[in-house]
Formats: C-alpha cells, structure tokens, sequence
C-alpha cells in the first residue's frame, strides 16, 4: 500500500487567519506543512521570513518541509534549525558547493533536501544523490503559488527514481507545483512521495476535506 505524504504549501493560506489555516492543516490528513521562503531575488517574489515562521512553528503539530527559494541559503541553515524546521530544502541551482550545504543542513539535526527548477536535469543530482533525503521537484517556475503544471514533470520523476533505486538512495520525491486531483495519481504512479499542494486545497470549498481526496486517491 502507498502512502504519498501530502504537504500544503502554506504560502497559499489566508494571512489574515493564518492560526486558523494551521489549525486546519494539524486537524487533516496532511503529513507535512510545506514552506515557501521567497527572497525577491532567488525568485520574483517575497512570501515571509523568520518571524512568520517562527509563529507557524509554534502552532505546527506535523513536520516543517522548509523550501529555500533564496541565495545564499548557507547564511541560514542554523536559523531555520532554530526556528525548528524539520526538512531544510536549498535550491541546485542557488548552491556553489551542494555537497558541503547538505552536510551543513544535516549537521544541523534537519533532513537535507535539493529543489530543482524545471530547466534543471536530474542527472545533477547524482553524485549527491545518497545524502539527499528530499528531492524537492518544481513542476512549475518557482515564485508563485496557482501556477500551471508543467508535464514533463512525470518523465522526470520517472528519471529521477532510477537513480535513487541505482544507488539505493534514501531519497523521497516531492513535486511542488500545480498539483491536483487531475495529476496527483499519475505523478505518484510515476514514482512520487510527497505532494505539495497549495491552491488546490486552500482555494477549495473545504480544504479539510481537500486534503483527505487526495491522501486517498494516491493511497493505493
Ligand atoms: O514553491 C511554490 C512556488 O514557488 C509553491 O509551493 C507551489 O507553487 C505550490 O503552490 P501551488 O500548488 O498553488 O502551485
């Protein structure tokens, strides 16, 4: 039986009853709160910073998927560590020495994970493969939340779970990035771990109910 792990992507809640959005996500079937940490730079947009998700650690009952999408993530890794994130994810392509990045995310208690932009070829990730823990795959350009999925996502996923099984890594797959019911189960069937999902749930009629559809439509 599959269990795919579903992350919402709180950078589409309502942050004007941000403690309620919480609330939500510690009462669903949700595994992981997934954190978009923009820089305006790295990315086109700013979503928050350390206060923001030091307030979210403090209601949080479920794992901290914190992704960076910033430069010079090394500056921060003892920060998020204190702010209590669980998985610490840096982008490949805003990493001079990856290898040395991930050691410095481990060595800080946290799972080490890479994002990739969707430009970006999974054959990269090779040679780290075996200290990567997450595999963060963008299935859409990163910055924005409500975003169309970009389909060669499934190819890559398939690519990218060759190479974990070649080096029996302990690497899980997650797709960030226009994730629905229309492609969830393809992109699980195709070798996905975790969904990260943000419009689809929090701009849903009832994100509760949201969340439970999609943990059981690729739970199989
Ligand atoms: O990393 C992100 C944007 O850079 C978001 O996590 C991602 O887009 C999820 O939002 P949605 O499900 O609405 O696409």
């Amino acid at each position: 039986m599959k269990n795919t792990l579903i992350a919402p992507s709180v950078l589409s809640a309502d942050f004007a009853n941000l403690q309620r959005d919480i609330e939500m996500i510690n009462n669903s079937d949700a595994d992981w709160f997934h954190i978009d940490i923009m820089d305006g730079v790295f990315v086109p947009n700013i979503s928050f910073g350390m206060p923001v998700l030091e307030a979210i650690t403090r209601h949080a009952k479920k794992t901290i998927d914190v992704h960076l999408m910033i430069v010079n993530p090394d500056q921060y890794i003892k920060t998020f560590a204190a702010l209590g994130a669980t998985n610490l994810t840096v982008h490949y392509e805003a990493c001079t020495h990856l290898h040395r990045t991930l050691q410095a995310i481990k060595a800080e208690g946290m799972k080490a994970g890479i994002a990739i932009n969707p430009h970006t070829n999974v054959a990269l990730l090779e040679d780290v493969i075996k200290d990567t823990d997450v595999v963060c795959m963008m299935s859409v350009n990163p910055g924005f939340g409500g975003q169309s999925f970009i389909e060669n996502t499934y190819s890559k996923i398939k690519q990218l779970k060759e190479i974990i099984v070649k080096h029996n890594a302990p690497t899980l797959i997650e797709v960030d990035g226009g994730v629905n019911d229309k492609n969830a189960k393809l992109l699980v069937e195709a070798g996905a771990d975790v969904l990260v999902a943000g419009n689809f749930v929090f701009k849903s009629d009832n994100p509760t109910q949201t969340i439970a559809d999609l943990k059981k439509l690729t739970s199989f």
